[in-house]
C-alpha cells in the first residue's frame, strides 16, 4: 500500500550496471513491495529452456531488446500474480511503447531513476557475478561471495552473464541510450520521476530510504537504513 493506504506501483530505471537489482533487494527487504525482475525472469526461462527463453537468449546474446509485444505480454501476464499488492518493476518498462502499455493499464505512481556514470558501470560489470536462479547478484570489489564464486544462501555457483561482455555491453549502453532514455523524459512529462545521481549504491541507498519513507509503509517500523 501507498501512504495513502492504496496500492503502489513503482519503478525503477538506470543504465545497464547503474544498481537497480542491488537497490530493489535493499527496498524490497525494507519495504511492503513485491519485486518484479524482467531480466531474471528471461534468465530463468533460459535456465529452464522454455521456448520463450529460447528466443530471448538471440536478443540478450547480441545486447539487444526483446521485441515489444513478447516483453509486455509476459510482463502484463506475470503481474497478474500482484493485484492485492504494491509492486516494483526493475527493467520493465524499457521502450516507450512499454511504458505505454503499461499505463492502458495500471496507473504508475513513482519512477526511480538511478543515473550513475558510464566509466563507473563498465568497471562494475567486469566484476559482476550473479546467482542466476535467484537473481542475486555480487561484485569482486562492493559485495564479494563470501566463499569465492558459490552463492552466499545455497552453495550453488556463482556465473558471469555473456552480456556483461565488453562488446555486448556497448550494444546494451546504446539500445539504453536509443530506447529507454526517452521512458524518463515520458514519466518526467507526467510528473512522476525522481532521479538519484551518484557513483556509489552505498550512497544513493539512504536517499532512495527517505524518499520511500513518505511513500511506502516499512516491513519494520523500527528497521534502520542499514542495508
Ligand atoms: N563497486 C561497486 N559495485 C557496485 C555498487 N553497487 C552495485 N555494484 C555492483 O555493480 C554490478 C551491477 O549492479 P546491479 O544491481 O546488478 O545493476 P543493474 O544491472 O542495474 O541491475 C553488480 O556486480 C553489483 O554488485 C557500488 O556502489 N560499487
Ligand atoms: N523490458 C525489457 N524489454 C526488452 N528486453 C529486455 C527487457 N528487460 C530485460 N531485457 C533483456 O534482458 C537483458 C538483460 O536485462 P537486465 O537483466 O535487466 O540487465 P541490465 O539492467 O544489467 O541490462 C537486456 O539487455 C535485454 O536483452
Amino acid at each position: 500500500m501507498g501512504a495513502s493506504g492504496r496500492l503502489l506501483h513503482a519503478v525503477l530505471m538506470g543504465a545497464p550496471g547503474s544498481g537497480k537489482r542491488t537497490l530493489a533487494l535493499r527496498i524490497t527487504k525494507h519495504f511492503q513491495l513485491q519485486k518484479f525482475s524482467s531480466g531474471d525472469l528471461l534468465r530463468d526461462n533460459m535456465l529452464r529452456d522454455t521456448e520463450f527463453g529460447v528466443l530471448a537468449k538471440v536478443f540478450m546474446d547480441q545486447g539487444k531488446l526483446i521485441p515489444d509485444d513478447i516483453m509486455t505480454r509476459l510482463t502484463l501476464h506475470e503481474l497478474k500474480n500482484f493485484t492485492r499488492e504494491s509492486w516494483l518493476l526493475c527493467g520493465f518498462p524499457r521502450t516507450l511503447r512499454q511504458a505505454e502499455a503499461l499505463q492502458r493499464v495500471y496507473q504508475i505512481h513513482l519512477v526511480m531513476n538511478l543515473s550513475v556514470p558510464v566509466e563507473v558501470i563498465r568497471q562494475r560489470l567486469s566484476a559482476r557475478w550473479i546467482h542466476p536462479s535467484s537473481g542475486r547478484v555480487y561484485n569482486l570489489e562492493f559485495n564479494p561471495p563470501k566463499a569465492v564464486g558459490v552463492d552466499d544462501l545455497t552453495g550453488e555457483p556463482l556465473v558471469q552473464r555473456e552480456d556483461d561482455r565488453p562488446e555486448t555491453l556497448n550494444e546494451r549502453l546504446k539500445a539504453y541510450e536509443d530506447q529507454t532514455k526517452p521512458v524518463l523524459e515520458y514519466y518526467r512529462e507526467k510528473g512522476v520521476l525522481e532521479t538519484f545521481c551518484g557513483t556509489e549504491t552505498d550512497k544513493i541507498w539512504p536517499c532512495v530510504y527517505a524518499f520511500l519513507q513518505t511513500k511506502v509503509p516499512q516491513i519494520d517500523q523500527k528497521a534502520s537504513v542499514t542495508p
